[in-house]
């Protein structure tokens, strides 16, 4: 298997004051697209799948092979790891872990603070072996999680500490105002929180939920500790906008890939954007560690 491990990356990220792009799988040809535009800015890059896609995408043993394939047919040179996303229980990230995914999220922010770390904790006791690094959450992102509507739960400080140091975790997502989808108004992360968070937990942060925040607060969010961005959404939209284009410039086509192609690139053109955005481009050379 030739996917990366996401705790290097992430380190050195944070110690040169960038960002690794999570962007999650859609498909095959989704997949082609995040790791070509990836490969065009020399960028590092996370393919993630998000627990609640797992079924449609075929299941954790279709997503390896398949994101394992096209990293090999299309000479993929840049670090490239495979993350789940939203693992919901401990059970589904072994299922992933053992399938061959370099990490996983196990998402206990719906839990009492004690119940997560111990989830967390089980996780990553597995983890471990395999050398797979776990991402956890603490607080509550807001917007859609699982197709359920939440509203925004700041991290609790102490809590982001327990889980850290008593999880044993490599990267930790603290809800901090951002929203899952799209935002109806102007984003209010809590970078005053975040500072605070960051210093006490001493570990890279995860900002879930980034599709729609302004450059300018992702690149304080970023300064100030955050070395992965998930993005999912913008991509979406990216997607779909062309695709009704398409469809409407022409009425009669039928092929898939006459249909599709153009919002595939416009999906490859969103993730370069971003990975400009996250300063992480040309910067696949730093840290070449292999699963
Ligand atoms: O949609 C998913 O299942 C994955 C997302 O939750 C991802 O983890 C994320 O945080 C991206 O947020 P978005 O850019 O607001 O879609
Ligand atoms: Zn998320």
């Amino acid at each position: 298997m030739a996917f990366a491990f996401m705790k290097e990356l992430l380190v050195e990220a944070k110690r040169n004051r960038y960002a690794i792009g999570q962007f999650n799988i859609n498909g095959l040809q989704w997949t082609k697209a995040i790791l070509l535009a990836a490969e065009e800015e020399q960028s590092p890059v996370i393919a993630a799948a998000s627990e609640r896609m797992i079924d449609y995408l075929g299941g954790y043993r279709t997503v390896v092979s398949f994101v394992d394939s096209l990293i090999n047919e299309l000479n993929i040179k840049v670090p490239v790891v495979l993350h789940l996303d939203h693992g919901r229980s401990v059970q589904s990230c072994f299922q992933a872990i053992d399938a061959g995914f370099s990490s996983v999220m196990i998402d206990g922010s719906h839990l009492s603070i004690e119940e997560n770390i111990a989830m967390t904790k089980e996780v990553s006791d597995y983890a471990v072996k395999f050398g797979v690094s776990v991402e956890a959450e603490v607080g509550t992102v807001g917007g859609t999680e699982d197709g359920v509507i939440g509203g925004v739960s700041y991290a609790n400080v102490d809590e982001c500490e327990r889980l850290v140091t008593e999880a044993n975790i490599d990267a930790l997502a603290a809800a901090l105002g951002s929203v899952h989808g799209r935002y109806h108004g102007e984003p209010k992360l809590g970078f005053k929180e975040m500072e605070q968070i960051s210093k006490v937990t001493d570990i890279p942060l995860v900002l879930h939920g980034a599709s729609g925040i302004p450059s300018h607060d992702l690149e304080r969010a970023i300064q100030l500790g955050h070395a992965k961005v998930n993005i999912n959404t913008e991509c979406m939209i990216a997607w779909s906008d062309q695709l009704r284009k398409q469809l409407i410039k022409h009425p009669d086509a039928f092929e898939p890939a006459t249909l599709l192609t153009p919002a595939i690139h416009a999906v490859q053109k969103a993730v370069q954007q971003k990975l400009k955005e996250f300063g992480s481009t040309h910067k696949a050379n730093l840290v070449r560690p292999k699963f």
